[in-house]
């Protein structure tokens, strides 16, 4: 049974702060239940703000984070340490302050790394590196939690409106060519973020409330990628209230 639900907070602020009270909770509840908890994390503005709330909040100290597995969701394809990176802005924001493994920090090959300026080699690479994650006969992980912000565009991780990434079959691609710089990235597919546990869409300010608006309506996945994104167990849009200007009525009246 999977649940799906819209939450809508009054400003960027406190939605972060909600989303990273949200995030402990379920990484602390993973960590009791199977003693290792997984998530992936995104890029993008609003996931800064999520971080540096994660790092200033006292109940950091009830995780375990050296028992989490931190993957991404998606990466801009440059140079180690590029500050443009999703992996350089996560570290600096909170990785590097928390006492986590360095072995449980799957970040994606940068563009400098084994596979050279290869963003299909490195797509590759990190599909085999959460294949050797994975248990019995998966190929991916089992996700706790994966994050995703939600680009003006409806684009979520680096799957962008109309892209061949949305109908890829693998689980893992390179993206060439998109409207957002760079133009090279490495992404999770939909098909690979539906296997999460439960899908967090997190987004921010009037920018996004089109694209919101119009993936709660029943946009198709590719017109809209937000759309065709969904937990196993959970669904959740945690928004703030300019990013809700549009949301549809039903959702509305429920977030007075
Ligand atoms: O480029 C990206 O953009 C999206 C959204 O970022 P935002 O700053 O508009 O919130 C982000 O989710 C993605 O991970 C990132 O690579």
């Amino acid at each position: 049974m999977t649940s799906s639900s819209v939450v809508v907070h009054r400003d960027a602020e406190i939605l972060a702060q909600a989303v990273a009270a949200r995030l402990i909770v379920r990484l602390i509840d993973a960590q009791a239940n199977r003693g290792s908890a997984s998530v992936v994390l995104t890029g993008g503005r609003i996931a800064a703000r999520i971080h540096a709330a994660v790092r200033d909040s006292p109940a950091r100290e009830a995780v375990d984070w050296s028992a989490v597995d931190f993957w991404w969701g998606d990466e801009r394809f440059l140079p180690a340490g590029d500050p443009e990176r999703n992996e350089t802005q996560a570290r600096e924001a909170f990785l590097d302050t928390l006492p986590v493994d360095p072995a449980r920090v799957h970040a994606m090959p940068a563009a400098d790394g084994p596979d050279g300026d290869d963003p299909e080699a490195a797509a590759a690479r990190y599909a085999a590196e959460l294949a050797d994650s994975a248990t019995g006969d998966l190929v991916l992980p089992t996700f706790d939690v994966l994050m995703l912000g939600v680009g003006e565009d409806g684009h979520v991780a680096s799957v962008f409106p109309g892209h061949p990434a949305t109908y890829d079959e693998r689980d893992v691609v390179a993206v060439r060519g998109a409207p957002k710089p760079p133009p090279n990235r490495i992404s999770l597919t939909q098909r690979a973020i539906n296997t999460a546990r439960e899908v967090w869409l997190v987004s921010s300010g009037f920018g996004k409330a089109a694209a919101v608006g119009l993936a709660l309506s029943g946009a198709g996945p590719v017109q809209i990628p937000a759309a065709g994104v969904h937990g196993t167990s959970a669904t959740r849009w945690l928004l703030d209230a300019d990013a809700a200007v549009e949301l549809p009525q039903k959702f509305r009246s429920l977030n007075k």
